[in-house]
């Protein structure tokens, strides 16, 4: 037997913050070293943070990540354990993202990313050069500095691997394990059978089960141990990196680590045969085949043995049921730790949501109840950092802290509901019975006072006082008499956040969340530069179906129960009179149903579809109900809108990152905002093809194909043309 223990982890880093980096990857080897383990792998880009984008184009952000290594490297961090350390390195004149491979308070050798990460939210060729000589291993010359502090010169620089005395190790860098022909294939057949996945990886929703596909994949028909670690929480942006750190042999997960937690250092261990890793080898002749004819990588030789003979002092890992969060649970535990961190490196002493008693602002309430009650849990469980945070944050003193997360939440949340005249009881009532669950502070105010000041002296200054349909108004006085209400929300919103404080002897502010859904985005149907606008939004690209089931589910789960008559209630802006025969529904105004609406972001982010190529997918999803004619009217209709609105997306609240068919224009879904809404050309097509069509209806068989459809990247909403399915869909 070889036995072997490895440890990963998770860590919360902060972009740039090298202090806080280089104290939790100490900590990390030192829990490490704890435990026993002969490697420690860290997270991709770790010194440095992996957010720090145009940050890496400063040469001070490679300079700075050296003197943290060179400090790891001359204090006994690494004495007897092999660390894998993240962070972005010069070779002559290119920029690399590389994993420092290091032993003894010696450099082994250097490993540069071959496969860049640059789709969807990642941009790495903007900073980082692929490194594409794959053939021989190069010196690469140390700075000066470290080759002095280490006595070391160079080292080898490139696509290789370790080979150690009684096994051979190697990094593999996040992206590369995702590509069309990831390394590991031909490593495998090359002897090597520890892998070091260091990543920097976003949660999206229903998004790990692809991550641990791969890694299950990579291992289950070649053998191997992979080992993977990933940052964990906010780093500075809008993503939220989501752990999972985990260790996987020959296809079986046998250690993983939390996907979202407050603890900003997490050890992931394993204890394993590497004989297990052989002997699968050894029976598989198609691998023994392959391997004796394989492409010879380089490797570095290190005389040193990281395996332990037979013994039981060291038991074995075992196989684990994958555990994986509910989407209910993903919008609850995500949104809330990313809060949390914002929260505790933002310097405010709290959020202030202007709460509406309707879906969107509920579930932002019960995002920060949600991070309320983790905070508790977590200093109950003994978190020193956590509770030093919140006894700052919530301003205890005498040794108080958070036990309660009602208490806390008293503390550091204001709720507002500002109503007018348009505002129905219900909706009241659900804001204030909520607020008292959650145990924010709540306050209840009336904005028509401001209002009628506004009309007034826009009355003075026209001479004309606008009207509501409902009264005999034009749509155009309809549309402006109810954004009046909204900015003024906006305005009141951030007065409060500011001033609140004050009045109740705090210091500081309160920053102001946003609560528009990732479909009213889309669709334009919110007020620019009004009570959508905030500092952050943490349901920002979470679609209305999602959020409805997550309503339910923290109605129970979350311990408040008044969410589930929010659920129930038809959503309503209530910026109209409401009337014996009318009150303002957001689906009839919108002119489109929220399922549909997300059918129609799907299609145009995730399948990247074009007006005709959505058309054409719509006329096989709806045939079976509508004719061609009114399939083409409905995309049209969608798209009329889309593109009008586009241009509320560049002033979009940042959100939360949690679905990839967010609209979010600034870091995202990156378009056009002036558009010809006629998009004649397009509209034209459709109806040329409409007409071919001749109003039949399309006959769909209820093929085999629809029921095959998984429910987890299509979301449920029903099937997409054949063949265009994504599978990175959830990257
Ligand atoms: N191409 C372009 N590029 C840059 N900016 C452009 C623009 N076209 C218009 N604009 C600007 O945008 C303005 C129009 O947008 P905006 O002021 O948002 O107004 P608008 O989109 O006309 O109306 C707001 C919509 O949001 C709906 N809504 C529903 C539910 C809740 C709420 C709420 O707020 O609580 C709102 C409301 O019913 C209405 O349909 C123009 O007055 C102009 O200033
Ligand atoms: N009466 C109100 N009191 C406080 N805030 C409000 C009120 N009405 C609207 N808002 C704020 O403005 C935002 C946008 O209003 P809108 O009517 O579009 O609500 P929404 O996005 O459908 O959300 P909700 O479902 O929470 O009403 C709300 O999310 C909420 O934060
Ligand atoms: N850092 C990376 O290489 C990211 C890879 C991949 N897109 C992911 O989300 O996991």
């Amino acid at each position: 037997m070889r036995l072997i223990k490895v440890a990963t982890c998770n860590l919360n880093q902060w972009a740039m913050d090298f202090d806080c980096n280089l104290k939790n990857i100490k900590e990390s080897i030192s829990m490490a070293k704890e435990a026993g383990a002969v490697i420690r792998l860290g997270p991709e880009l770790e010194i440095t943070g992996y957010g720090c984008e145009d940050h890496f184009l400063e040469l001070d952000t490679v300079t700075h990540a050296w003197e943290c290594l060179k400090e790891l490297l001359l204090g006994d961090w690494t004495d007897g354990i092999l660390c894998s350390f993240g962070m972005p390195v010069i070779k002559g004149s290119e920029r690399y993202n590389c994993q420092i491979l290091c032993l003894n308070r010696k450099i082994v050798m250097i490993r540069p990313k071959m496969w860049l990460a640059n789709d969807g939210n990642y941009r790495e060729l903007r900073w980082f050069t692929a490194w594409k000589q794959k053939e021989y291993l190069e010196d690469f010359q140390l700075p000066t500095e470290v080759s002095e502090a280490l006595s070391q010169t160079t080292v080898p620089f490139g696509y290789g691997y370790i080979q150690f005395l009684d096994t051979a190790v190697v990094a593999e860098v996040c992206e590369e394990l995702f590509s069309p022909i990831p390394p590991h294939a031909e490593l495998a057949l090359n002897g090597v059978e520890v892998f070091m996945n260091a990543s920097g990886s976003h949660h999206q929703l229903r998004k790990l089960d692809l991550r641990l596909r791969a890694f299950i994949g990579a291992t289950h028909t070649r053998g191997g141990v992979y080992m993977y670690s990933n940052h964990q929480g906010c780093d500075g942006g809008r993503l939220y990196y989501d752990g999972c750190s985990c260790v996987v042999v020959n296809g079986d997960v046998v250690a993983q680590g939390s996907q979202f937690s407050l603890k900003d250092v997490e050890l992931v261990v394993a204890q394993i045969d590497l004989d297990a890793v052989a002997s699968l080898r050894g029976s598989i002749s198609s691998f023994q085949e392959q391997a004796s004819c394989k492409k010879k990588i380089s490797s570095v030789a290190v005389p040193f043995k990281l395996c332990q003979s037979f013994n039981l002092q060291m038991a074995l890992s075992s196989p684990l049921k994958i555990r994986y969060h509910c989407p209910e649970e993903e919008i609850a535990f995500g949104p809330a730790s990313w809060l949390w961190d914002y929260l505790r490196r933002s310097g405010a002493s709290g959020y202030l949501l202007p709460l509406s008693g309707g879906a969107d602002s509920s579930s932002v309430a019960a995002i920060v109840g949600c991070m309320c009650q983790l905070v508790v849990k977590e200093i109950a469980n003994g978190d020193e950092q956590v509770k030093a945070d919140a006894i700052r944050i919530g301003h205890y003193t005498d040794g108080q802290f958070p036990t309660d997360s009602k208490e806390f939440a008293k503390r550091i949340f204001y709720t507002v509901f500002m109503g007018s005249e348009n505002s129905s009881e219900a909706t009241k009532t659900r804001a204030k019975v909520l607020a008292d669950e959650i145990g924010s502070w709540h306050l209840d105010v009336s904005i028509d006072g401001v209002v009628s000041a506004l009309l007034s002296l826009f009355q003075t200054l026209t001479g004309k006082r606008p009207r509501y349909k409902v009264d005999g108004g034009s749509n155009i006085e309809n549309l402006g008499l109810q954004n009046i209400q909204a900015r003024i929300r906006m305005v009141l919103a951030f007065m409060l956040a500011s001033l609140l404080p004050w009045v109740h002897s705090k210091p500081g502010f309160y920053l102001v969340l946003g609560s528009s859904n990732v479909d009213e985005a889309l669709r334009g149907y919110l007020t620019k530069y009004d009570c959508s606008s905030a500092d952050i939004n943490p349901i920002g690209s979470i679609s209305k179906t999602d959020l409805r089931a997550f309503l339910k589910w923290a109605a129970i789960h979350l311990g408040f129960p008044s969410l589930a008559e929010v659920e129930a209630a038809p959503p309503t802006a209530e910026l109209e009179p409401i009337r014996v025969n009318y009150s303002q529904l957001d689906e009839v105004d919108m002119g489109m149903t929220y399922e549909e609406l997300s059918v129609y972001g799907r299609l145009r982010k995730i399948f990247r579809c074009g007006p005709l190529s959505m058309f054409k997918n719509l006329c096989y999803k709806w045939g079976t109900r509508l004719t061609p004619a009114e399939v083409a009217e409905k995309v049209k209709y969608f798209f009329k809108y889309y593109s009008i609105n586009r241009h509320k997306m560049t002033v979009l609240t940042p959100s939360y990152h949690a679905e990839s068919y967010s609209p979010e224009d600034n870091r995202f879904d990156l378009r056009q905002f002036l558009y010809n809404a006629r998009w004649p050309y397009q509209f034209r097509k459709i109806d040329e093809l409409a007409r071919d069509l001749d109003g039949d209806k399309v006959t769909i068989m209820k093929s085999t194909d629809q029921k095959k459809v998984d429910v987890r990247t299509d979301g449920g909403m029903g099937v997409v043309a054949a063949g265009s399915g994504d599978p990175r869909a959830g990257f």
